[in-house]
């Protein structure tokens, strides 16, 4: 076959190639605000899409929307994984958090949120707090997540983070045969909203840490902390991070952090972190199994947060929320038996449970409309979606 040009290959650049598997990109562009933020729906067979917004300086706007469409894409494997009525969305916003945040930038996004009539729910993400969505709830009813003065469930990283210590529970179950988070050391990327208190709580297990951030600050923060507790914390450069001496390696940061030159460094046992989308490709958790370092499958490990927001579906509760997350311990240690038991990376055997899930589903379900499904009534409000 003839070679394009790189000008040929680029004019065959096409939309809908790239979202072949989803069924909707929004994008959505306020001058006034200068709002430039990119909504995917991957996947409504369970529900209404959900998918947190996350805020991020992206060199490109193919850099964004690459991501959006693999953050939506593990949505949908994240809710059926849950066991939530939800499918698989999410949203991007260009910019950078630590200097674009506006309350005008975030009305504007709930103005395109609302635009899609209960299609998609958000909330926060990576470069995201529950105060940005104050302002976009004044625009649309479809936010999740927001502080419980607000009527939201809350910090969705709380039970995110819960999420994250129970499948470290699991890994060490598989590795020591016992859940304990003690006497272990743990490598953490990203002391953020989950990275933090994953951090803290180790810690006060009598856990030691090597930790990362681009902030600085945040590490010597928990340094400080080890110090009050006794433990030992020590603070690494960059990727640094993915040749420490450690048992466990905790992403919390971004994703497809996982490839062929991290796992050749690699000197840990085991993965289990709440970063979405770490292995940069599939062939890299065939790569982790064969350097036997167990992979806990992130869509599984972060399920937490996606637990609460869902939740409020039901009018929020919090006992609820703590058994369903507690239940991500079960739902790994299943993983990680059918893995073992077909010879097949961690993340390849939660596939397959996960399409099992929606194949048995999607006879009830199939493509979202409110006029179809008027039960999708967050907010109670007569009327509403
Ligand atoms: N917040 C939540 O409930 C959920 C979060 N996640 C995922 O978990 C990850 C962390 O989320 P959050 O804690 O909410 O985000 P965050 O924005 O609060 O924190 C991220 C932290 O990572 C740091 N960071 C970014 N790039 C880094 C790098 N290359 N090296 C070291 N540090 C770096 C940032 O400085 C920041 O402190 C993200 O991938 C997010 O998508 C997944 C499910 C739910
Ligand atoms: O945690 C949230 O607020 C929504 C769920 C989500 O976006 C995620 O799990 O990545």
């Amino acid at each position: 076959m003839m070679e394009l040009s790189p000008e040929k290959q680029m004019m065959q650049w096409d939309i809908f190639n790239e979202m072949s598997e989803h069924e909707q990109v929004v994008f959505c562009n306020d001058q006034a605000s200068g709002l430039k933020a990119i909504i995917a729906i991957h996947d409504t067979t369970l529900g209404p899409a959900l998918g947190g917004c996350r805020m991020y300086p992206y060199h490109t706007t193919e850099d964004a929307l690459e991501d959006v469409l693999r953050l939506s894409r593990g949505m949908t494997k994240k809710c059926a994984a849950a066991d939530v009525d939800f499918g698989g969305g999410k949203a991007v916003i260009i910019g950078d958090p630590t200097k674009d945040k506006t309350p005008e930038l975030f009305r504007a996004f709930g103005q395109f949120v609302e635009s899609l009539q209960g299609r998609f729910y958000t909330g926060t993400d990576m470069g995201t707090t529950m105060d940005d969505f104050v302002h976009a709830m004044k625009e649309t009813r479809c936010i999740v997540g927001v502080p419980e003065e607000f009527g939201g469930s809350g910090d969705s990283s709380v039970p995110t983070a819960e999420g994250v210590l129970n499948s470290l529970r699991a890994v060490n179950t598989v590795l020591n045969g016992d859940p304990s988070l003690a006497d272990h050391t743990y490598a953490i990327q990203g002391l953020g909203k989950v990275g933090y208190k994953v951090a803290m709580q180790l810690l006060s297990e009598g856990a030691d840490l090597y930790v990362t951030d681009l902030q600085p600050a945040i590490s010597v923060k928990v340094k400080e902390q080890a110090v009050k507790l006794g433990r030992d914390v020590q603070i690494v450069d960059g990727d640094g991070i993915f040749t420490v001496h450690a048992d466990v390696l905790v992403p919390c940061a971004r994703g497809g952090i996982i490839d062929e030159r991290t796992i050749s460094n690699l000197n840990v046992k085991a993965i289990a972190g709440s970063a979405n989308n770490q292995l940069k490709e599939t062939r890299h958790g065939a790569m982790l199994q064969a350097r036997g370092i167990l992979y806990a499958p992130d869509y599984i490990v972060n399920g937490g947060g996606l637990i609460q927001v869902a939740d409020e579906l039901y009018g929020g509760n919090k006992a609820r929320v703590v058994a369903k997350t507690q239940a991500i311990y079960h739902s790994l240690i299943e993983v990680f038996e059918y893995s073992k038991a077909n010879q097949l990376p961690t993340e390849e055997a939660a596939d397959q449970l996960v399409a099992r899930r929606m194949a048995s589903r999607s006879s009830r379900n199939s493509f979202f409309t409110n006029r179809t499904r008027p039960k999708w009534s967050i907010r109670q409000e007569k009327g509403m979606y």
